[in-house]
């Protein structure tokens, strides 16, 4: 579903040059559920917009879906769902129906399976009470309930996630995890998750990748990357500081 060779990404900022990502090899099979570590500035951000076609890699080759995202952006589209929790991809001052209705009419889906999905969606994220309310008028927790929606009405088989639990309370975080663990089992959409909120790994994540000054440092399973370690939260803080041994 993902497969990077060497991918990287640099900028140039006042003449110098810097490697936001560099050499990542990776690839990501259908139906997987990966976390994606790293601290502050590490280079997350950059590999999912590479991932979305919204930066072109600067070296090396990145597919998703067997497609190039920089050059197929609007074919990738309508494979990929993208949730950037930091913000909203709807649009503000209309009813969260309405943004759900030009999705419809964007991905150019058919309406019954497209009433079948919604259906789906105001059931399991429990949406029906703020359906009809404009999206400026949602609080976080339910903008982010319609973003999930949003990302998965045109039936994508890739789910990104860019911190979707960020700034949410213990019961609205489980909710979302819930509706993600469901949504990666029962109908086989491959996660890939960023965040910062380790409860977000323990609970979904089977694959755990992990990423600093750019360059993967971790890529395993859940249980490898816990071994001897008492906490996760420990072999984090000491993987980010360098100081794992
Ligand atoms: N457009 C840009 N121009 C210049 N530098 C950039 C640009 N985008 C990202 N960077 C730099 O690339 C590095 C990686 O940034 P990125 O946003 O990918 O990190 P991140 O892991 O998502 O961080 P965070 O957890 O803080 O969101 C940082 O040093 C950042 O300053």
């Amino acid at each position: 579903m993902i497969e990077l060779q060497g991918a990287g990404r640099s900028f140039k900022v006042k003449r110098q040059v810097v490697h936001a990502v560099q050499d990542l090899t990776f690839r990501v099979e259908p139906g997987e559920f990966v976390g994606y570590l790293g601290p502050n500035g590490a280079g997350k951000s950059t590999t999912i917009k590479m991932l979305c076609g919204i930066l072109t890699p600067t070296s090396g080759r990145v597919r998703v879906a067997g497609l190039d995202p920089s050059r197929k952006r609007t074919t990738l589209a309508r494979r990929i769902g993208v949730v950037f929790g930091q913000r909203t991809t709807l649009w503000w001052d209309l009813p969260l129906k309405d943004s759900f209705e030009l999705i419809r009419l964007l991905y150019k889906v058919d309406r019954k399976l497209f009433a079948s999905r919604l259906e789906e969606m105001v059931e399991t994220l429990d949406l029906a009470e703020f359906l009809a309310r404009p999206v400026r008028q949602l609080s976080l927790g339910q903008r982010m309930r319609g973003d999930l929606a949003a990302a998965l009405l045109h039936g994508p088989d890739l789910l990104v996630l860019d911190e979707p639990t960020i700034g949410l309370d213990v019961v609205s975080k489980a909710g979302i995890r819930d509706f993600l663990q469901r949504t990666n089992a029962e109908r086989g959409t491959t996660v890939l998750l960023t965040t910062h909120d380790l409860g977000d790994i323990e609970r979904l994540c089977r694959r755990v990748m992990v990423i600093d000054h750019g360059r993967l440092g971790f890529d395993g399973t859940l249980e490898d990357l816990m071994a001897g370690q008492s906490s996760l939260e420990e072999v984090v803080t000491r993987l980010y500081t360098g100081s794992l041994q």
